[in-house]
């Protein structure tokens, strides 16, 4: 191309340094230089609103229409984002055509050596449904509070005394060299979770051949995975769902669950199969939604 090759990112330190990294795999995978590639910050209704619970203000959906516009209006030639953040029906117009390598997929605790060791009661600040869930199923006696803001703001409420401990994404405090919190290692991940995806026009042929390139097949295959069970499921921000892929030997465990918005009901399972049986999701998905009661079934399509 004879204009350099235009990333549209969120604004924030996470984004960007995600949009740095695919500029630096495109460099690498094509021999550009820096003057060939522009990163272009674009700020999101997400980042402006951060006061109130991420469901309220209109979910996942918000991190994604800004930069969805700017690559439709051709203001970009590429959008950068985490998986996690992106719907799973998204417009025809545009394909995700690259992952980078996974990152490390856990959720760390921050401010307590384990949910063990937390106090009778104490505060867990999170606004998401899943890690809710999941620590109340553990700890029934815990009390979820909400915090949002970028990665940065929310250590720093955790530090003002907002909560007593938080969890966040091990791959955005990595990212972000924030040494905070340790793993915890028995818990699901959100699908998607440790994983930047690289969208492009599907009518462009030729950026999306230049993105194709730096593609991750281990973690495209994995994540495609996670998102058709969520999919399935009618998963959006809301539902409290994990899933996590794992791949060896042209094969792919996909382990989930889904739990009730108390975490006092859960149903897990997991499903091995062939990385051509692309269907094999949406049966872990069926049979999860077949196990649950009611109540837990009555939080997704199924
Ligand atoms: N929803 C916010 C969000 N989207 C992606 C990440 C971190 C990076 C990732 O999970 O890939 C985070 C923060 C978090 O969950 O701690």
């Amino acid at each position: 191309m004879n204009r350099p090759l235009r990333i549209g990112t969120r604004g924030s330190p996470l984004a960007l340094a995600q949009a740095r990294m695919t500029a630096d795999a495109l460099k690498a995978a094509h021999g550009l230089s820096d003057a060939d590639i522009e990163i272009v910050p674009i700020t999101t209704t997400g980042d402006i609103i951060q006061d109130r619970p991420l469901a309220e203000v209109g979910g996942k959906a918000l991190w994604t229409k800004e930069l969805d516009r700017c690559l439709l209006d051709g203001r970009t030639d590429l959008s950068v984002h985490s998986m996690k953040d992106v719907e799973t029906i998204r417009p025809g117009a545009l394909t995700v055509a690259a992952m980078l390598p996974r990152a490390d997929v856990r959720d760390r605790l921050i401010g307590a050596e384990s949910l063990d060791a937390l106090a009778d009661g104490a505060r867990v600040g999170t606004s998401s449904p899943r890690r809710a869930a999941q620590v109340l199923a553990r700890r029934p006696d815990l009390n979820i509070v909400p915090i949002r803001g970028n990665v940065a703001t929310r250590l720093r409420k955790l530090a003002g005394g907002e909560a007593d401990a938080t969890l966040l994404a091990a791959a955005g405090l990595d990212r972000l060299d924030e040494a905070a919190g340790v793993a915890i290692e028995d818990m699901l991940p959100a699908p998607s979770q440790g994983a930047v995806g690289v969208e492009v026009l599907t009518d462009n042929a030729e950026v999306r051949a230049l993105v194709v390139a730096i593609d991750h097949r281990p973690t495209s295959l994995c994540v495609r995975a996670e998102r058709r069970l969520l999919e399935r499921l009618g998963g959006d921000c809301r539902s409290p769902i994990a899933a996590l892929a794992t791949i060896a030997d042209g094969e792919i465990l996909l382990r989930a669950e889904i739990l009730t918005n108390d975490g006092r009901e859960r149903q897990a399972g997991e499903i091995l199969f062939a990385v051509d049986d692309g269907a094999a999701p949406e049966r872990l998905a069926a049979m999860l939604l077949e196990r649950a009661s009611p109540a837990l079934r009555g939080l997704f399509v199924g």
